[in-house]
């Protein structure tokens, strides 16, 4: 969809559903954008809850199970070189994805893209994924989420004024609306993928669904492009 509303002529929407604390959105982040000239594709953000997408689909973290948890890491470890994105574990994995979480980070990124446009929400994410997983830094105090925003682009004052948006009751709402969106596609985890064809919605699971949704759309599915790293 453009900003008024439709589509350009031939243009299939993708919408990315993500939260910073998945490392695997941030790779069908990453994966989407380096793809979406090449499929014509109108790509939209769209910042959720994962916390509440496990909660409501009774799912549970794969880093709730210790072999499961053990696999992600070596996988991210493989992932970063393969896919040319500059994945790190924090050092403590489960207080920064379980303890602390990424609810402000969230609403931030949803304040964004009701105020600004997509550009701001795909420089600002990027900046909070290379915060939480790359340099183990903080997305929770005030002075992160201001940090992250001024290094991709937001003047300070602009951010500052975002930064009170998160408390205000719309951008709450627009990301529980959101949240519920994926819910009644089905969604259990992150990242989730709607593929929109011929009036209808497809909903794909992973940074590893990328050969499926270019099957879908009719493209060629090339790798993951590392040498259009952003990174
Ligand atoms: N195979 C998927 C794994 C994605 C994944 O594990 N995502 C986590 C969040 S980082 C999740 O939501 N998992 C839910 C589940 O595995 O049921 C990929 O390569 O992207």
């Amino acid at each position: 969809m453009t900003s008024s509303g439709f589509s350009q002529v031939g243009r299939k929407t993708v919408e990315l559903f993500y939260d910073v604390v998945s490392p695997y959105s941030w790779i069908g982040f990453e994966l989407l954008c380096r793809y979406r000239h090449k499929w014509n594709i109108d790509l939209k953000f769209k910042p959720f809850f994962l916390g509440a997408i496990m909660h409501y689909s009774k799912n549970s973290p794969p880093g709730s199970n210790l072999h499961k948890g053990n696999y992600a890491g070596k996988d991210l470890h493989r992932l970063r070189s393969y896919c040319n994105i500059p994945l790190n574990a924090p050092s403590d994995v489960a207080e920064v994805m379980f303890v602390k979480g990424t609810l402000s980070a969230q609403r931030l990124l949803t304040a964004i893209s009701m105020d600004l446009d997509d550009k701001a929400v795909e420089d600002v994410s990027r900046e909070l994924w290379l915060r939480i997983w790359s340099k183990d830094k903080d997305i929770t105090e005030a002075d992160s989420l201001l940090a992250a925003a001024t290094n991709a682009g937001i003047p300070m004052e602009k951010a500052k004024i975002l930064l009170t948006r998160i408390k205000d009751q719309d951008v709450k709402d627009k990301l529980k609306e959101r949240t519920e969106t994926a819910l009644s596609h089905g969604a259990f985890g992150a990242p989730t993928i709607l593929v929109h064809v011929d009036g209808k919605a497809h909903m794909y699971f992973g940074s590893d669904r990328m050969p499926l949704i270019a099957h879908l759309l009719g493209e060629k599915y090339e790798g993951p492009l590392p040498e259009l790293s952003k990174l």
